[in-house]
């Protein structure tokens, strides 16, 4: 039998944090091996051994996370949002200095919500209206969500490669708020509802017709498949890899 994966989780008494905890113990291919939450020293995590750490943890503390980590040469994948390109750019010139160390960033680990993603950026070039809501439970600290600005941001790349003029919109006079935030050109609006998990909408629309492309994650569960694969195929990714797409074959 091959080496287990030796897993340490940070945020492991979130709610994210402690899915991942079980769904590493339950895993014959990989050992948890350390479990730290805020106020635990980070150096746990190499003095345990730890070949991949998982990070869900908060905004504020998650990119100096991802430098210590690198730095003392653990893989890392990232579920933490509020990432922003300049973050990302500076990990990215991180690991140019530590060859061999990979980093997954992903903002939805949940493949009905990759694959939303997917068939959003696929059917952008074909209509002349996009908006993305995005609905989670009231304890969410970060609005819109990294999911809804990941999505966004790929409609709009899609929308620029083909050439395609502004989203229309008469707006003049609103309320702040009212339309939402501008992710490159494209409008998110963010709900806010106990009861929720997270769930995202991608209306589409052209004269006569509407197309909504949604997903929903009841449970988190629904995140751990994209987790475990992460973690399994990260240390054979050096650099940083934004996004869960990348490792399924999407084509
Ligand atoms: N990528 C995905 O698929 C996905 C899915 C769900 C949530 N998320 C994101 O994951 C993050 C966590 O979500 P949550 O619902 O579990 O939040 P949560 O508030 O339940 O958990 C965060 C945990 O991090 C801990 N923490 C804070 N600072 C820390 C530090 N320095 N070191 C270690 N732990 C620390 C907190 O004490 C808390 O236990 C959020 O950014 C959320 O948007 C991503
Ligand atoms: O519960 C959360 O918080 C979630 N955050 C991610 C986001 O911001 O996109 C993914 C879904 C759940």
């Amino acid at each position: 039998m091959s080496e287990l994966i030796r897993v340490a989780v940070l945020g492991a008494a979130g709610r994210m944090g402690a899915t991942v905890v079980r769904a590493v113990q339950d895993a014959p291919d990989l050992e948890l091996v350390a479990a730290l939450d805020a106020g635990d020293d980070l150096a746990r995590v190499t003095a345990a051994g730890a070949h991949v750490a998982v990070d869900f943890t908060v905004p504020s503390v998650t990119e100096a996370n991802v430098h210590a980590l690198v730095d003392a040469g653990v893989h890392v994948v990232v579920g933490t949002t509020g990432w922003d390109d300049e973050a990302l750019a500076r990990v990215r010139d991180h690991l140019a200095d530590r060859p061999g160390v990979g980093v997954l960033v992903a903002p939805n680990f949940a493949l009905g919500a990759v694959l939303t993603m997917h068939f959003a950026r696929q059917a952008a070039r074909w209509f002349e209206s996009v908006e993305v809501v995005e609905l989670h439970h009231p304890d969410k600290v970060d609005a819109p969500s990294g999911t809804a600005r990941h999505t966004a941001q790929g409609i709009a790349a899609a929308r620029r490669a083909a050439g395609l003029d502004a989203v229309p919109d008469a707006t003049t006079q609103s309320l702040d708020g009212a339309r939402g935030a501008d992710v490159d050109g494209v409008r998110v609006h963010a709900v806010r509802l106990r009861g929720l998990v997270a769930h995202e909408e991608v209306l589409l629309g052209n004269a006569g017709e509407q197309l909504t492309i949604r997903h929903d994650s009841f449970d988190r569960v629904s995140f751990m498949p994209g987790v475990l694969l992460g973690v399994r195929r990260v240390p054979a990714r050096p650099g940083l890899t934004v996004g869960l797409e990348h490792l399924l074959d999407l084509g």
